[in-house]
């Protein structure tokens, strides 16, 4: 399984991410698509990163506006995977708009 990263190596990794914000219980980024169709495509490409990752995040939608939030629900916190799934997050989402 992998391993815990503390609060302080959290606040680290998120400086290479876009928009990203949270602790060591949870990272969060909210974005909003120029449409409802639009933001449906971005989840659905979030959900092949996330197959392919073995790894899924929990996903908010209000009509274009989404809400992503990576934790290890196995590990009860942050770990690398969830920084790997959010900068996947990232890409798809620089695609899109
Ligand atoms: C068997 C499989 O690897 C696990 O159920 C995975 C699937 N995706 C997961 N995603 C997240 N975010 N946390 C998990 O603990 C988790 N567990």
């Amino acid at each position: 399984m992998a391993d815990l990263l503390t609060a302080e190596a959290v606040r680290d990794d998120l400086g290479g991410l876009t928009g990203w914000s949270g602790d060591g219980t949870g990272i969060t980024r909210t974005v909003e698509l120029p449409s409802f169709p639009a933001a449906i495509a971005v989840v659905d490409r979030v959900a092949g990163a996330a197959e392919e990752l073995d790894h899924h995040p929990d996903i908010d939608i209000r009509w274009r506006t989404l809400t992503f939030r990576c934790v290890t629900h196995s590990a009860g916190g942050v770990t690398h995977r969830d920084i790997d799934l959010a900068r996947r997050i990232d890409e798809i989402i620089r695609s899109a708009r």
